[in-house]
């Protein structure tokens, strides 16, 4: 499935490109007045085939949740359990990520990759039209990577994979965007190691404080992040054995979202930092898919800079907000909606009778 994914993964179209940029250039305004908007909506014209591309609605959040071993080295002040506790938030519709998810008017999907400690109320019904929590554990969490390989390549493959399987029911339901989501205590740690292995930057540089640690703990992640490194080598041209080393099942299940957001030609809308470590798994394996990708906001991380830059992406919105779940991509997508609905509803000059300069 992995396999036939990366395959289906294509260059966008040019000529829906080139039919959106004259469109810009005919629509009442001056040209290049809508900035980052116009370049943004001749891309998903190319990522559709066709221009106007459709709107991108409804939207679909799916929320991955996984533990990670490393939490063991103290990179984090939270214990394991706040993960399965604000899985069990987010099914009540209580977190942050749910607020602006009714704003929006997104669905949420929540989905067990790899909790290591019982969701509280799991077996509970849930209101039919919330929430909905899938039920995927590869693994009760990640090994400790600073011992061993975080994941087995199996393991790693099968949460990818349990990704590709959610974006294609997503769509299949009639998702026309998919905003990627995370939950996971500890997983700055893994995802800052994946930054500095896909990117190349120092592990200084792809490591930020998370949930906002102190200067000890900092030290003491960056360290790990560090000898993650130096342990496993590893290679950015063998993305699964990258995930399967120093990942998350987060990450790894993050990764399938977005290829196969990318293979069905829907545009992918990504959070923060955990997303773009997972989004720069996803360009090892195709390069084309940063193509389907939007960088919703630059989180305050300052990891999520470096692996932005490295996938030539300039994030939509910039509001220091340092919380995943899915929030700054849902702050984000009214403006990836308002590009697109540009094409598709203002007047041109010669329809309009706007006199020309
Ligand atoms: C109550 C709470 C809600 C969250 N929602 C997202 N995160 C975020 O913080 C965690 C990563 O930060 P670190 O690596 O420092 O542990 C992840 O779970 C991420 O989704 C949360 C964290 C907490 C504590
Ligand atoms: O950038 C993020 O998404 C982020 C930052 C800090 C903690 N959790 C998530």
């Amino acid at each position: 499935m992995l396999e036939s994914t990366v395959a289906a993964i294509r260059p966008l179209d040019e000529a829906a490109m080139a039919a959106a940029r004259e469109l810009q250039g005919r629509l009442t305004k001056p040209a290049g007045s809508l900035g980052a908007l116009e370049p943004l909506s001749v891309r998903l014209a190319g990522l559709a085939g066709a221009c106007p591309p459709p709107l991108p609605e409804p939207a679909a959040v799916a929320i991955f949740a996984g533990d990670h071993g490393v939490h063991a080295q103290g990179v984090t002040p939270w214990p394991q359990e706040v993960t399965a506790q604000m899985i069990a938030n987010f099914l009540a519709g209580g977190a942050v990520v749910n607020a602006f998810a009714r704003q929006a008017g997104a669905s949420v999907t929540v989905v067990d990759v790899g909790v290591a400690t019982p969701i509280p109320g799991a077996d509970e019904p849930g209101d039919p039209a919330g929430p909905r929590l899938v039920a995927a554990n590869v693994r009760p969490g990640t090994r400790d990577m600073t011992v061993t390989a975080a994941l087995t390549r199996d393991e790693a493959r099968a949460a990818v994979e349990t990704g590709i399987r959610v974006a294609g029911e997503l769509i299949d339901a009639g998702a026309g965007i998919l905003l990627t989501g995370d939950m996971g205590i500890g997983n700055t740690t893994p995802s800052a190691t994946l930054i500095a292995a896909f990117s190349g930057v120092d592990a200084e540089a792809a490591t930020g404080r998370g949930t906002g640690v102190d200067d000890e703990t900092y030290a003491r992640k960056v360290a790990v992040v560090r000898a993650a490194l130096a342990r496993h080598e590893p290679d950015p041209a063998d993305p699964l054995g990258v995930l399967a080393t120093v990942g998350g099942l987060e990450h790894a299940a993050l990764t399938g979202l977005i290829l196969g957001a990318a293979a069905r030609r829907v545009p992918v809308l990504l959070d923060g930092v955990i997303a773009v470590s997972a989004a720069l798994a996803a360009a090892a394996f195709a390069p084309d898919a940063v193509g389907a990708m939007v960088a919703g906001h630059r989180s305050a991380e300052p990891g999520a800079t470096a692996a932005l830059r490295h996938l030539g992406l300039e994030p939509l919105i910039d509001l220091g907000l340092r919380l995943g779940e899915g929030t700054g991509a849902l702050l984000a997508l009214p403006v990836v909606t308002g590009a697109v609905r540009v094409l598709h509803e203002v007047a041109t000059f010669d329809s309009a009778g706007v006199a020309e300069k």
